[in-house]
């Protein structure tokens, strides 16, 4: 039986999933997936650090009322969030990257990834600031490393979309796509169809842990941006950066145009896009768009994402999931383990053949 050290950056919602879901399922995980995981080095702005080369249990760690600078009371505990020092210095197999999402720089969590990969660790992560502004540069330190860059949950949280689409959609020519890819604004966009306002919408999204740290990345399109990038980069073989991307966000979309959408049986919907042109260039737009009530993208509710990939030999093609969500985000954390773990059990029966 296979046991991966990990070590979580961050220890907010999604890593304090991930650790739940540990507490209470690495039994059948052992069972059903071969492997289980171990926390050996958890760092957190708030809370500090602490490196416990036996495993710390995952179950105490959530439970714990820890206050600010907790960890520094556990046993190789630090008041502070050294990151760097955890990063290369845990005997961690995998760095699980959850800190905040930087769509300006990426940072910290570029130099995070960076710090873990350089030090020959794989890394799982939910953030798109890496994916979307340092991919190549990471997927080539990994090669180089002989380690894993995997990034399920960066779009469409633990809903399969980018493993899905590079492997099952190959040579089906995809040329396209659209969808809805935040989950709090389109949560927030119901919630006004029902009549609430804007700002208590966006502050359910985040008591619901949809919204980001900074939810105006999510109301003003930057979050979809970076997905659009992320969609387009890795399907559609573009290599858009951020700014490349027009984007317009909800935040203008007043309770009238909401209702005004009604009266006519249609809705507002969030609609980040990329297509490839004629002439061979990828261009990606991020808009609100008045989607008629037949429009396949119209039913899509509350934080649920979907997105519409146009093929040329299948037509479109649609995903539809969770797309934003604690647990559900832990799950593509757990997804991008198991892609790892497959890889590399098929490695060794190869070598073994
Ligand atoms: N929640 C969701 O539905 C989804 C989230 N994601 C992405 O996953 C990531 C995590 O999301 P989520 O858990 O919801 O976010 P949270 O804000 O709940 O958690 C992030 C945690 O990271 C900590 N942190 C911030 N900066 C640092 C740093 N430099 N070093 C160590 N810790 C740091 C924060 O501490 P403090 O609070 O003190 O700043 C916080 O505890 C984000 O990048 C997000 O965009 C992706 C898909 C879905
Ligand atoms: N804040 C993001 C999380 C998922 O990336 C959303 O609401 O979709």
């Amino acid at each position: 039986m296979t046991v991966y050290n990990i070590a979580l950056i961050g220890f907010g919602g999604v890593n304090r999933a991930l650790a739940e879901l540990i507490a209470t399922r690495n039994t059948l995980w052992e069972r059903e997936l071969g492997f289980r995981l171990n926390i050996v080095a958890v760092s957190d702005l708030y809370l500090g650090s602490v490196i416990s080369p036996n495993g710390l249990d995952a179950k105490t760690l959530i439970d714990a009322k820890f206050t600010k600078g907790g960890f520094g009371q556990l046993s190789g505990g630090n008041a502070e969030a050294d990151n760097e020092t955890i990063i290369r210095t845990a005997p961690a197999d995998i760095v699980v990257e959850a800190t905040f999402t930087n769509p300006t720089d990426g940072e910290p969590a570029v130099s995070h990834c960076r710090w873990a990969l350089a030090s020959g660790k794989h890394v799982v992560t939910t953030n798109k600031g890496p994916v979307a502004l340092a991919a190549l540069e990471l997927k080539a330190l990994a090669e180089a490393n002989g380690v894993r860059f995997e990034y399920e949950g960066s779009v469409m949280s633990g809903t399969p979309v980018i493993r899905m689409a590079a492997k099952t959609l190959a040579g089906a020519e995809v040329d396209g796509f659209e969808g809805i890819l935040n989950g709090t604004s389109n949560f927030v966009l119901g919630r006004m169809e029902s009549g609430l306002d804007f700002d208590t919408a966006v502050r359910e999204a985040q008591e619901l842990g949809y919204a980001e740290a900074d939810p105006t990345a999510d109301v003003e399109g930057f979050d979809v941006r970076l997905k659009v990038v992320i969609l387009a980069n890795e399907l559609l073989g573009a290599q858009l950066k951020p700014d490349d991307v027009t984007c317009k966000g909800i935040s203008q979309l007043s309770p009238s145009d909401i209702g005004d959408a009604a009266k006519t049986n249609s809705r507002w919907k969030l609609i980040g896009s990329a297509s490839r042109g004629a002439d061979g260039r990828v261009v990606g737009s991020v808009m609100p768009k008045q989607l008629p009530l037949e429009h396949p993208l119209a039913a899509v509710n509350g934080p649920t994402n979907a997105v519409s990939f146009n093929t040329k030999l299948l037509g479109s093609v649609t995903v539809t999931g969770p797309g934003a969500g604690r647990i559900e985000t832990a799950y593509a954390l757990l997804s991008d383990i198991v892609a790892i773990h497959t890889q590399s059990t098929s490695a060794i029966a190869k070598e073994a053949a």
